[in-house]
């Protein structure tokens, strides 16, 4: 794949940790319940790697209380942080429906949920989430959601992209995660299924006419839609 470099754009900041803290100082706090979260995971859990970036969570914060959002979904919830996040957000009619294939890993969201008090508010749905997505569409709830992360097997993105479309609200807004694949994204030579299926949705997206899109250059690159 030959890549394009446009000169107009550059970098003026270089980002490392010192600079990456300090934003995350300046932002939202994360709550004790998350921090516990994160530390339990990243002690017990060998791929604490998938683990939602602090800043992303304040950032996601931001976008759900933005949109007063009361309908959410979680596509991918390892040991709970994101769906945790989305139902803090929230008033507390606010639900999350959230979409794993683990119970080993989502053992531990259960308990960090009680813990926190909002597991009425999370709807933990253990199956493939194409089915889970693709049941609240015949429930007829097409149209209804008003944000949904996207954070799971990257070959199935495409289909809960195409799902999450139909579920989406106009207005609403889908956050699609790790868009630069630790920046295997530019990198031509690398081309396992993961990058592929990467490469071919955002290719997708930047000609899907029935978005509006951004992809930011934060933690391993989110894409936002939302629906026009
Ligand atoms: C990157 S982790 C999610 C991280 C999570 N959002 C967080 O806040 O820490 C990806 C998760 O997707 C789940 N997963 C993999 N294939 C799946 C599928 N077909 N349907 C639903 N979840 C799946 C994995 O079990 C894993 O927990």
């Amino acid at each position: 794949m030959e890549q394009k470099v446009n000169p107009v754009h550059e970098v003026k900041v270089q980002y490392n940790n010192t600079l990456l803290n300090y934003a995350i100082d300046h932002s939202d706090q994360l709550t004790e319940i998350q921090k516990e979260l994160i530390q339990f995971t990243k002690a017990n859990v060998e791929r604490h790697v998938m683990l939602t970036q602090a800043e992303q969570c304040s950032f996601f914060k931001f976008l759900i209380q933005i949109l007063n959002a009361k309908k959410t979904i979680d596509v991918g919830v390892f040991t709970g942080l994101s769906s945790l996040t989305a139902a803090l957000a929230m008033s507390d009619e606010g639900r999350v429906v959230a979409c794993d294939v683990s119970t080993d890993y989502t053992q531990h969201a259960l308990k960090f949920w009680a813990k926190a008090g909002v597991e009425h508010k999370i709807n933990l749905k253990i199956q493939p989430a194409s089915k889970t997505l693709q049941e609240l569409i015949d429930q007829g709830e097409e149209n209804t959601y008003d944000f949904i992360f996207i954070d799971a097997d990257k070959t199935g993105y495409d289909t809960y992209y195409e799902l999450s479309l139909k579920l989406i609200r106009k207005g609403g807004i889908i956050a699609i995660d790790n868009v630069l694949q630790h920046g295997r994204i530019v990198d031509p030579t690398a081309n396992d299924e993961n990058v592929v299926a990467i490469r071919n949705l955002n290719e997708k997206i930047l000609a899907d006419k029935r978005v509006s899109k951004t992809l930011l250059p934060i933690a391993d690159g989110i894409t936002l839609v939302t629906k026009l």
